[in-house]
C-alpha cells in the first residue's frame, strides 16, 4: 500500500478552491519534490498530510488511515508524519537536548535514559553533539534547522514533510541543512515529501517532480525526466527555465 495517497481531493479556503482534483500515490521510501509558483497550493498539499489543514472532497489515505474520515485519530498519523517547517518553530525556552527529548517523552513515554540515547545520537547525525545545552537563540538558523529534524527524526516516523526548509536561511547555510535531508533520503527508508526551490537538491536527491499551478499537478515525473528531458506541461517547462536561468 502507498504511504500518501490522494485521491480526486479538493481543498477549498472559504469559497477559494486551493487544491484541484488532487491525484497522488506516494510510495514508501520515496522522495518527492514540490515545486511551483508562489500561491500554487504546494503547502496546502503538505500540510493536508497530517492533517495540519483539512480537505472538503475526495480521499486522503496517509499510511492505511483515511484523514478524510472524522473519526481518524489525528494523534496517530502526527506521531507517523513529522514536519519541518520554514521557520524552525523550536522551544526558545528550553535546551536542545530538552527540545529534541520532549514529543518522545510525552507521547511516546520513551524511557529517560534511552530518550537521551536516541538525542545524543541524532545530535551526533547531524553534527551538532557540541550543543546539546545550548537554547536555540544561541544557534545559527542552519543550526536550528539541523536541531528541527534531529526532532521530528527522535519520534522515528514514517514519513517527513518539508515546507520550504531552507528558505529561512542565509545561502551560506542552505548545504548543511540539505546535506542532513540528503543523508536522510539516502540513508534510511524514511518516506520524504519536500517543499522546495533547491533545484539542485531535486535533481540530485529526489525520486520523482511534481510541479504544481493554480492548485492543480500539472507534472509528475521522475527527476530523470524532468530535468534531463523536458516537462510535458507548457508552464512546467516556463517555471523551469526561469527558475534555472536566475
Ligand atoms: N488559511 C488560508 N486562508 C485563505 N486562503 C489561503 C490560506 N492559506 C493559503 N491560502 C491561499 O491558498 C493559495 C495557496 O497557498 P499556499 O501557501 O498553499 O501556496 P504555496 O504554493 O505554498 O505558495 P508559497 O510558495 O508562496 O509558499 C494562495 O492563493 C493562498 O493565498
Amino acid at each position: 500500500m502507498a504511504m500518501i495517497e490522494f485521491q480526486d481531493v479538493q481543498k477549498y479556503y472559504g469559497s477559494f478552491h486551493a487544491l484541484k482534483d488532487i491525484n497522488l500515490k506516494i510510495e514508501a521510501g520515496e522522495t518527492v519534490v514540490l515545486i511551483g509558483p508562489s500561491g500554487s497550493g504546494k503547502s496546502t498539499l503538505i500540510r493536508t498530510v497530517n492533517g495540519l489543514e483539512r480537505i472538503q472532497e475526495g480521499k486522503l489515505i496517509v499510511n492505511g488511515q483515511d484523514l478524510a474520515d472524522r473519526k481518524t485519530d489525528m494523534n496517530r498519523i502526527r506521531k507517523n508524519v513529522g514536519m519541518v517547517f520554514q521557520h524552525f518553530n523550536l522551544y526558545a525556552n528550553k535546551t536542545i537536548l530538552e527540545n529534541i527529548m520532549l514529543a518522545p517523552r510525552i507521547v511516546l513515554h520513551r524511557p529517560e535514559e534511552e530518550n537521551k540515547k536516541v538525542a545524543r545520537q541524532l545530535l551526533d547525525q547531524v553534527g551538532l553533539e557540541s550543543q546539546a545545552n545550548k537554547y536555540p537563540a544561541q544557534l545559527s538558523g542552519g543550526q536550528q534547522q539541523r536541531i528541527a529534524i534531529a526532532r521530528s527524526l527522535a519520534m522515528k516516523p514514517k514519513c517527513l514533510l518539508f515546507d520550504e526548509p531552507t528558505s529561512a536561511l542565509d545561502p551560506e547555510m542552505i548545504d548543511d541543512v540539505l546535506n542532513v535531508m540528503k543523508d536522510i533520503a539516502n540513508d534510511s527508508d524514511m518516506t520524504m515529501l519536500v517543499v522546495t526551490h533547491e533545484m539542485g537538491f531535486a535533481r540530485e536527491v529526489a525520486n520523482r517532480v511534481i510541479f504544481m499551478d493554480d492548485g492543480q499537478i500539472l507534472e509528475d515525473d521522475s527527476s530523470e525526466k524532468f530535468f534531463d528531458g523536458e516537462p510535458s506541461n507548457e508552464r512546467a517547462r516556463q517555471f523551469l527555465g526561469k527558475i534555472i536561468t536566475h
